[in-house]
């Protein structure tokens, strides 16, 4: 397998865009505007894993005529309480709603990733999981936090790296998967493309 010095991420989310800057290793960005629909019965592992390859796939697909030197990274990220799967929400009503099944608790944050190499198309997929506990949070403090408007594009509709951290307690696990983009584990994939971070 030839190896590759560049990145494509099939991403719009600005984290993801910062988290594979800090790499230092050349990269564009080629949004994938897939349709995020899972059937009902997958599993957290599954839907992550199965968003990440269908994102890089697309782009994949929208370039494999040209056979880009690159690698194209494609991630997804979910939030998982009780068996159930919070996604980004789609009003406030129902972020201050997730948030209040989430406050006082411990839940799990779902990362996948999927790596498929531009000239061959040979695919890896992967994905980590971190335990996140959150403070317990009066009604007025979750409504206080939902009109900074952070939450709407959040899975879970809360950012860790921003004004959320003042709600979260503790993680155990990769940080970066919360965010997005679990970094330790995407150079590892990198790796086996034969793509050196360091
Ligand atoms: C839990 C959590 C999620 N998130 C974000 C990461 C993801 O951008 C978003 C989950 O939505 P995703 O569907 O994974 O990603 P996206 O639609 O934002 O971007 P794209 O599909 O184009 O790559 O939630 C945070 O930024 N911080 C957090 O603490």
């Amino acid at each position: 397998m030839k190896p590759l010095n560049q990145l494509i991420l099939a991403s719009t989310s600005p984290r993801r865009q910062e988290l594979i800057a800090s790499l230092q290793i050349p990269f564009t960005i080629v949004p994938s505007h897939v349709d995020e629909d899972t059937p009902s019965d997958w599993t957290p592992e599954q839907v992550v894993r199965g968003l990440a390859l269908r994102k890089a796939q697309a782009v994949f697909d929208q370039l494999k005529g040209d056979r880009p030197e690159a690698v194209i990274v494609g991630s997804d990220t979910i939030v998982e309480l009780d068996g159930r799967i919070l996604g980004k929400p789609k009003d406030d009503n129902e972020a201050v709603s997730m948030l209040t099944s989430l406050q006082g608790r411990t839940h799990r944050v779902f990362t996948g990733v999927a790596c498929i190499h531009g000239v061959t198309g040979d695919t890896l997929v992967e994905h980590r999981v971190t335990s996140v506990t959150m403070k317990p949070l009066s009604h007025s403090k979750i409504v206080s936090y939902v009109k900074s408007g952070e939450p709407r594009d959040k899975a879970g509709a809360y950012a860790i790296q921003g004004l959320g951290a003042t709600i979260v307690e503790s993680i155990e696990g990769c940080y970066f998967n919360v965010v997005g983009l679990p970094i330790s584990l995407l150079t590892d994939m990198l790796e086996k493309f034969g793509v050196q971070v360091l």
